[in-house]
């Protein structure tokens, strides 16, 4: 029986996390759920899953549902309720699908307590990867990708050796605005970008794809998962998000990932592995796909993508950077006090005002996460 807590359990990956325990009552049990503000179904996860400690983000919303837990179990608030979920109780893994930086304390105190960690909160090895990474190696847990891309190339990844691997490309769908040139962007509305081709995601993913930002937080992520240099990581446009990403050896030979596009099937591998479970997703027939198509990237149509790909190379707080304005900017669009344009404007002004710290501590983290986006909302 392993016993798991989830950072973010009333969201998209978060559900379809409980979806997978469910259907594996004999394997899983849940220790501790954190929720943000979504406490009626946080109390709905309460009574279905029984966990023993439950989390939500503030006094006054933990205040609201006290009386209606069960006897026994313990409510924690905020971040540091966050952090007692992680790693307080006695869970052996932890999955991370909170949205944003906000989960950089929560999954460092985890992996201290010696969990094993299934990631898909990716915004937090853009922000910190090399104290993430380093805390993995000292403590010798597990570091399990959830993201689509990122358990493909895990999966392709498994039995090779590191040096026989000339390239890894991660696959784009291309977003809800593929089709449309960047005139066509001017005008267009927060519903129309929360239209993903293929995938129903949280809110602040689903324009990340759109704007491209999620594939260069995608590739920042890989070259810490996967400890490659940037050169040897690769994007490509592939609308039907059929192949999640794949590998090229030395010898030429390419390994990909294939699958119809359902979260259930990285997310149970992530809790599996190195095991492979039934999973009730439907199965892909390659006959009745029929065709499966592919373009170079245009990175003149997706310069956010490029910058996150430059901050990337240029290491230290450029990436703290950029995470922390992106999630500004994001959510002032979702707010309609922006256009979907300003989102990379407002990065671009961030970045070339930043001053980039080498090697970076947590605190000198957190205090650059705190500046730019003060910064990103003043602009
Ligand atoms: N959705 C997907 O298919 C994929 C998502 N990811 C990554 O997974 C992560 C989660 O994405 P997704 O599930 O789509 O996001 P959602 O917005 O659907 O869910 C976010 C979750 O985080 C919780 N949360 C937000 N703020 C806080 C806070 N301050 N304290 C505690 N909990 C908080 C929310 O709670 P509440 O709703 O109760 O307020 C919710 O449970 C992101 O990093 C994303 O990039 C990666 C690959 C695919
Ligand atoms: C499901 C998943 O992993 C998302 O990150 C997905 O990849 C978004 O799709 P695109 O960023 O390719 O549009
Ligand atoms: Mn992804």
């Amino acid at each position: 029986m392993k016993k798991i807590s989830i950072l973010g359990s009333t969201g998209s990956i978060g559900t379809q996390t409980l979806d997978v325990v469910a259907m594996h009552p004999d394997s899983f049990e849940v220790d501790g759920l954190a929720a943000g503000s979504n406490t009626a179904l946080l109390l709905e996860q309460v009574r279905r899953f029984k966990p023993r400690r439950v989390s939500v983000a503030s006094k006054e919303l933990a205040d609201d549902i006290r009386t209606q837990l069960p006897a026994g179990v313990e409510l924690y608030s905020g971040d540091e309720g966050l952090v007692q979920i992680a790693a307080g109780g006695d869970a052996d893994y932890v999955v991370t699908a909170v949205m944003g930086s906000v989960g950089l304390r929560s999954t460092l105190a985890a992996i201290e307590a010696g969990r094993d960690i299934g990631l898909a909160n990716k915004e937090t090895l853009v922000t910190a990867g090399h104290l993430v990474t380093e805390q993995v190696r000292r403590k010798g847990v597990k570091l399990l990708p959830i993201d689509s891309e990122h358990s493909a190339i895990f999966q392709c990844l498994n039995g090779e050796s590191r040096e026989d691997i000339a390239s890894i490309t991660l696959t784009a769908s291309g977003g809800s605005f593929r089709d449309l040139t960047r005139e066509q962007l001017r005008n267009v509305t927060v519903e129309d970008a929360l239209r993903h081709p293929n995938w129903a995601m949280g809110a602040k993913i689903t324009i990340d794809s759109a704007t491209m930002v999620n594939k260069g937080l995608e590739v920042i992520e890989a070259h810490w998962l996967f400890d490659l240099p940037y050169e040897q990581i690769e994007v490509l446009l592939h609308p039907e998000s059929i192949i999640h990403s794949f590998v090229e050896f030395r010898d030429s030979s390419i390994i990909a990932q294939l699958g119809n596009p359902d979260m259930r099937v990285p997310i149970q591998y992530a809790l599996t592995y190195p095991e492979r479970w039934h999973s009730p997703a439907q199965r892909l027939s390659l006959a009745q796909a029929g065709r499966l198509t592919f373009r170079e990237m245009d990175f003149a149509r997706y310069p956010a993508l490029k910058l996150a790909i430059e901050c990337g190379k240029t290491g230290g707080t450029a990436t703290t950077a950029f995470n922390a304005a992106n999630e500004v900017a994001v959510a002032r669009f979702l707010r309609r006090e922006i256009s979907f344009l300003r989102i990379e404007e407002i990065l671009e002004e961030v970045l070339g005002r930043h001053p980039v710290q080498s090697h970076p501590s947590l605190e000198q983290i957190e205090e650059c996460d705190r500046t730019v986006r003060a910064l990103a909302k003043s602009l």
